[in-house]
């Protein structure tokens, strides 16, 4: 995981002879993007490799849905790019999904009066996984697949968004919240699945939480944004032993500033 001022190598290219499997497959650069002219970011700049987790961390308001909705192309940039897998971003957000860019929302995006495997067989792509495959990761949807979503927890519809965007065969994932409305245990018990999933698959994630210590501790590389700024922009391995850091930032301020 590297922010974008760390990231050296050129991305891939379509018709390059030799793809490097390492190179960033969502590269954000110097994106500034809002509402109604309105910026509510301004000048993030971001790259996730393969198999990388990133952390998008920030109090209330601070942009980290409006960037994961531009890094999926559901929102045009006012400056900056966005390119993903090698090209930039479609507006069409239904075709980045066919290229294997996948955003699970907030709200979940599961249909409530169907059922778990109804669920999961809509979200099936031709190319991706087979529900067997998306059990092994979720036993728990399996023993539950005749049962309608409105009737599920709030963690075990969590596990069934995250398990529609992984039947979706994502090379990009980008996630809002997982962990929103959970109990600390169901978070506990999903993050590190995600980890597995993302080691496995060597899919690049990029992970707006509110849990900074549980998303810290799966991710590779954290930003912290304020106001639509990137106030802090680290490994997440540094952060982990410097949380007096991310709380500064969390208030757009260095610890230094704190201090004085
Ligand atoms: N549809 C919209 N129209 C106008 N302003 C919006 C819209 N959506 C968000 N905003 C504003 O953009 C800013 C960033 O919002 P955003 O939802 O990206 O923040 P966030 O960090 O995801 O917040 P939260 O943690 O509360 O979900 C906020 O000031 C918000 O009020």
């Amino acid at each position: 995981m590297s922010t974008h001022a760390e990231s050296s190598s050129t991305p891939d290219r379509p018709g390059s002879a030799t793809p490097d499997p390492t190179a960033p497959v969502l590269e954000i650069d110097q994106i500034t993007v809002g509402y109604g002219g309105v910026p509510a970011v301004r000048g993030l700049s971001a790259s996730v490799r393969p198999g990388e987790i990133l952390a998008l961390l920030g109090p209330n308001g601070a942009g980290k849905t409006t960037t994961l909705l531009a890094a999926v192309g559901a929102l045009g940039l006012m400056s900056g790019t966005v390119t993903a897998l090698g090209d930039p971003i479609d507006r069409r957000i239904e075709r980045n999904a066919r290229r294997g860019v996948t955003l699970v929302p907030d709200t979940r995006g599961v249909f409530h009066r169907l059922s778990v495997s109804d669920n999961l067989r809509l979200a099936r792509r031709r190319n991706g996984p087979d529900l067997d495959t998306v059990y092994q990761y979720f036993p728990k949807l399996k023993t539950m697949r005749g049962r309608r979503c409105g009737n599920l927890s709030g963690g075990e519809q969590q596990m069934l968004a995250l398990a529609k965007a992984l039947l979706a065969n994502p090379q990009v994932l980008l996630i809002d919240e997982l962990s929103l409305g959970l109990s600390p245990v169901a978070v506990q018990d999903l993050l590190p699945r995600l980890r597995s999933i993302a080691d496995e698959h060597q899919m690049a994630v990029v992970l707006v939480e509110q849990h900074i210590d549980l998303a810290l501790g799966i991710a590779d590389a954290a930003i912290v944004l304020h106001h639509g700024r990137v106030a802090l922009s680290a490994p997440a391995g540094e952060l982990r032993s410097r949380r007096d850091m991310v709380e500064a930032a969390y208030f757009g301020r260095t610890v230094e500033d704190l201090a004085s």
